[in-house]
């Protein structure tokens, strides 16, 4: 009996991962301002950081965006932090370090802002100008400006593309600030807990289209104000998911892409608040999943695999490894002919 074949992305993913994964190296920023000059009015750029208690870590955020992709490299047009209800320095510790800072309730006060970090981003597009977004979280540590030009380079230079993501490797750092025991730990590649038990599952067995993301979460993308206008955003965690499954809906998916930034630093949350967010990102998948009739029998999965990845050591690139995903039930017992007949020892 010939072993299974190896399991392999679907066709169209496999496809999508050889043509739309770049490294951040392969678009120098020199190269971005000139295309910057050249797409005129298409190619500004607005920064947005969506900030909720995060005093310690936006104001390194905003000053190295500040001084190496404004003032160093004019890349990027307006730099801006939406204060989601922080009870601490967030909104003077932006301001100071160079940000505009606008509180949501200060925008659409029509509409009463709900808690959430979607809802930040959809209210960032009515208060910033560029034609360009890039969403940048603000409680990253260790902050590369190339998480920004990094992902707003393919933008800039490829007109076909209308969202890219940033892929990087994420461990679990766990700090004494974050440790409700103190004590610090680090996981390599231990971070993205709810990207790998909840997020890539779903939709590698639903949108397998996107299984070639290595970090559909990441909370660092970049997309056109002409794409980002036309979805709508999930006021939750399910913002991430959402805008990407959309994204795919709405542009295809080769106007999609990723790109490698490196290593990604940042304050991670308790398992209990990881809960909560794997449950909004769920039920934003149902939704989904719903209004797209691809929430379908088990046996009828478009595709019942789960591809994950690892960062090679050698090549330092990222890795695919697919895996088949089973469902294979037996039937109860009793329905058993030999049941009945069964000798049980003395
Ligand atoms: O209601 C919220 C929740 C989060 N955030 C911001 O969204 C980003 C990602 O949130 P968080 O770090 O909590 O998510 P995690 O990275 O832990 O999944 C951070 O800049 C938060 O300050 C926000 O603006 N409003
Ligand atoms: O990717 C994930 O599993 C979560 C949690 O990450 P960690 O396990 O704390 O590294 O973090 C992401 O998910 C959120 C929901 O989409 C995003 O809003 C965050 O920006 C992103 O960090």
């Amino acid at each position: 009996m010939p072993a299974d074949p190896t399991p392999e992305l679907v066709p169209q993913a496999a496809s999508w991962l050889r043509r739309r994964s770049w490294s951040a190296a392969d678009r120098p920023v020199r190269t971005l301002l000139e295309a910057k000059r050249a797409a005129g009015r298409a190619g500004s750029v607005s920064v947005v950081l969506p900030a909720l208690d995060e005093e310690a870590t936006v104001g390194d955020i905003v000053r190295t965006v500040r001084r190496e992709l404004m003032e160093r490299l004019p890349l990027v047009d307006e730099l801006v932090v939406v204060d989601s209800g922080s009870a601490d320095g967030t909104a003077a510790v932006a301001a100071a370090a160079g940000a505009r800072v606008v509180h949501r309730d200060e925008i659409l006060p029509r509409l009463p802002a709900a808690p959430g970090k979607g809802e930040v981003l959809w209210r960032s597009l009515l208060v910033t100008r560029g034609e360009i977004v890039c969403f940048i979280d603000a409680d990253l540590r260790e902050f590369d400006p190339a998480f920004v030009s990094g992902i707003v380079g393919p933008l800039l230079t490829d007109p076909g593309i209308q969202l890219v993501k940033a892929m990087y490797d994420r461990p679990l750092e766990v700090t004494p600030s974050d440790s409700a025991a103190g004590d610090a730990a680090v996981v390599p590649s231990g971070g993205g807990r709810v990207t790998e038990l909840v997020a890539r599952p779903l939709l590698n067995l639903h949108w397998p289209e996107l299984a070639g993301f290595v970090q559909p979460l990441g909370g660092e993308y970049a997309a056109r104000r002409s794409l980002l206008e036309r979805l709508p955003f999930p006021t939750g965690y399910g913002v991430e998911l959402g805008l990407l499954v959309d994204a795919l809906e709405t542009a295809g998916l080769d106007a999609l892409a990723q790109v490698d930034v490196g290593v990604r630093h940042h304050r991670h949350q308790d398992g209990q608040a990881l809960g909560r967010m794997a449950a909004t990102i769920y039920r934003t998948a149902l939704e989904r999943l719903d209004r797209t009739h691809r929430l379908k029998a088990s046996a009828d999965l478009v595709h019942p695999l789960l591809t994950q990845f690892t960062r090679d050591p050698e090549t330092r690139e990222f890795t695919a490894h697919t895996h088949p995903v089973t469902a294979l039930e037996r039937p109860p017992m009793h329905t058993v002919p030999e049941y009945a007949g069964r000798h049980l020892p003395r």
